[in-house]
């Protein structure tokens, strides 16, 4: 047996092999290998004592349970002893040739015996049940694999200055000291330890050759993800906020300096406060109508809408008026007056500064109306926050040409603020598409008129309690509107707002209202000059 090979198959198919091997003179196998055959299942490996020569030796998948039990060879480098049942090592000062030592999957509990095996390169004990490191100090070890043990600490280490690649995953590992030395690693494993702190990184700060750092599945991971998108999330707030934060900000602001103003608790003159009073937004980028179509529309259903008067730093352009289409105030009045907290929200638009007051809604709902506002979106997404609740309708271009074209001849505008009103065109398309129910409707441009008022109709008879409100039309096309067919034009976005219950979002028009049975061409209660002005101007775009 001493002169020949032993060669049994892991797996059951050595058998032949090792006769095989067996006839061979040792001369022509310089190198000697010894598998063992888990079919034997060998239990002790006293044979082995009668191989002097014997360089590597596999000896993994047994029942082997005494550590080395067999005289040493002379040259043996390399043993697996992987998977068997030893427990215990003991002093290998006689195989002082050994280089590589796998001991994985055993139950080892503490490092002993190896200090005179001073060609060590490669020791791997993964999967024991180690819990100090120790007995390695004069090693001249490269690779050391401590997977799946019970380490609460790296220490023992220090002296490994040879070492470049360290497994220590698997363990309960909570610092990174006693790296700090170790200037020849390429490669730490430290997965799925109990690492909670990135500071610890401050031990292989030093460590100019480190390649490979695994900290993956130690607690710390999840605080860098968290702190990574938290930093994320700040800074894309601070320098891209989107629009909910933009428009949260805004709330918080106009909110705090309400509330540092002398708090009205009761206002006679105003309808029950119980309720938010009802307001009806038109909203789409700039230009697309939705001014003219609210003065319209407060001048056509006078009997339930009244326009509400925004703020803005901006000029009068010809034939505006202040106080009805804005009222055009100072930058530093527009400032002023945030911070007596007129404000339910304002916005930057085009260099200005355009906001809706407190006191425009309310002027309205002191006549028992209805406001109809219009807006940018960021308007909108602020206007979600507040107490109010109210119907939002989108207008928006769908033929681009067209409404780039009507921009450009309305001479206003120059090809910059063309171009961003054309772009937020985009906004707001997937703002619609983004948030379902996010406007109660959707009115595209080349909407016949027709179909717009019945829409604005359905909006209204959705929002007041329809016993309350009869559409009679003499004044629009479509002489008989009912309910039921304005609700089958109303995109079922329009039926509720999400998160709101069961009640109609707005409250039946406050008493003081005039009978809705019959509304009359009567002029409306506020002047309406814009609507006149733009008779079949921007609206007829919608046309
Ligand atoms: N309080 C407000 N909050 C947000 N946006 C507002 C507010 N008041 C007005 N806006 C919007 O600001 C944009 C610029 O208004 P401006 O009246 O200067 O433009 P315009 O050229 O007349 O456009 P439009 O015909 O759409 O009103 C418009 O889209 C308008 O609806």
């Amino acid at each position: 047996v001493s002169t020949c090979v032993t060669q049994l198959g892991r797996f059951g198919t050595g058998l032949q092999h090792l006769y095989h091997h067996l006839s061979l003179p040792v001369r022509h196998m310089p190198t000697q290998t010894a598998f063992v055959n888990v079919i034997i299942w060998l239990a002790n490996l006293s044979c082995v004592s009668n191989m002097p020569y014997l360089v590597i030796l596999d000896a993994s998948h047994n029942e082997i349970s005494n550590f080395f039990g067999f005289q040493p060879p002379k040259n043996l480098k390399e043993v697996n002893f992987s998977h068997n049942r030893i427990t215990k090592m003991k002093d290998l000062s006689a195989y002082s040739s050994l280089s590589k030592l796998d001991l994985d999957y055993n139950s080892f509990r503490e490092i002993i015996g190896l200090e005179q095996c001073c060609k060590l390169t490669h020791l791997s004990l993964a999967n024991n049940k180690i819990s100090r490191i120790s007995g390695l100090d004069s090693l001249l070890l490269t690779h050391l694999c401590l997977r799946g043990n019970q380490l609460e600490r790296i220490e023992g280490l220090e002296n490994l200055r040879s070492l470049q690649v360290l497994d220590l995953s698997l363990n309960r590992i909570t610092s990174l000291s006693g790296l700090q030395n170790l200037h020849q690693l390429g490669s730490i494993n430290l997965k799925k330890n109990l690492i909670t702190e990135i500071q610890e990184c401050k031990h292989i700060h030093d460590l100019l050759l480190l390649r490979d750092l695994n900290l993956l599945g130690n607690p710390l991971q999840l605080k860098i993800t968290v702190t990574n998108l938290k930093s994320q999330v700040s800074s894309v707030n601070k320098y891209d906020p989107p629009m909910d934060v933009v428009a949260a900000r805004n709330h918080m602001t106009h909110l705090v300096y309400q509330l540092m103003q002398p708090q009205i608790l009761y206002d006679s003159t105003l309808p029950s406060a119980d309720s938010p009073y009802p307001m009806l937004v038109l909203t789409g980028p700039q230009g697309c109508g939705k001014r003219e179509l609210a003065h319209r529309l407060c001048q056509e259903l006078s009997e339930y809408f009244a326009y509400g008067t925004c703020h803005t730093t901006r000029g009068p352009y010809f034939g505006e008026e202040n106080g009805i289409d804005y009222h055009f105030v100072s930058e530093e009045d527009f400032q002023h007056m945030i911070h007596m907290g007129k404000f339910i929200q304002t916005m930057p638009y085009g260099g200005h500064s355009y906001g809706l007051t407190r006191d425009a809604i309310e002027d309205v709902a002191r006549e028992g109306l209805a406001c109809c506002v219009h807006m940018e979106l960021e308007g909108v997404f602020s206007l979600k926050n507040s107490y109010f609740e109210p119907r939002f309708i989108l207008l928006i271009p769908t033929q681009v040409e067209k409404y780039k074209g009507h921009l450009k001849s309305r001479g206003l505008y120059t090809p910059a603020q063309i171009d961003m009103a054309v772009l937020r065109i985009e906004l707001y398309a997937n703002t619609n598409r983004q948030r379902p129910g996010f406007f109660d409707n959707v009115i595209p441009s080349g909407t016949a008129r027709k179909q717009f008022v019945l829409k604005i109709f359905c909006c209204v008879s959705i929002s007041y309690n329809k016993e309350n409100i009869s559409i009679s039309d003499q004044n629009h096309d479509d002489p008989h509107p009912d309910t039921d067919r304005l609700a089958a034009v109303v995109s079922p976005s329009s039926d509720r707002r999400p998160g709101s219950n069961i009640k109609p979002i707005l409250p039946p028009i406050p008493t003081g209202r005039k009978t809705p049975a019959a509304p009359s061409p009567a002029p409306s209660p506020r002047p309406s000059p814009k609507a006149a002005v733009t008779e079949g101007g921007d609206a007829n775009m919608e046309q």
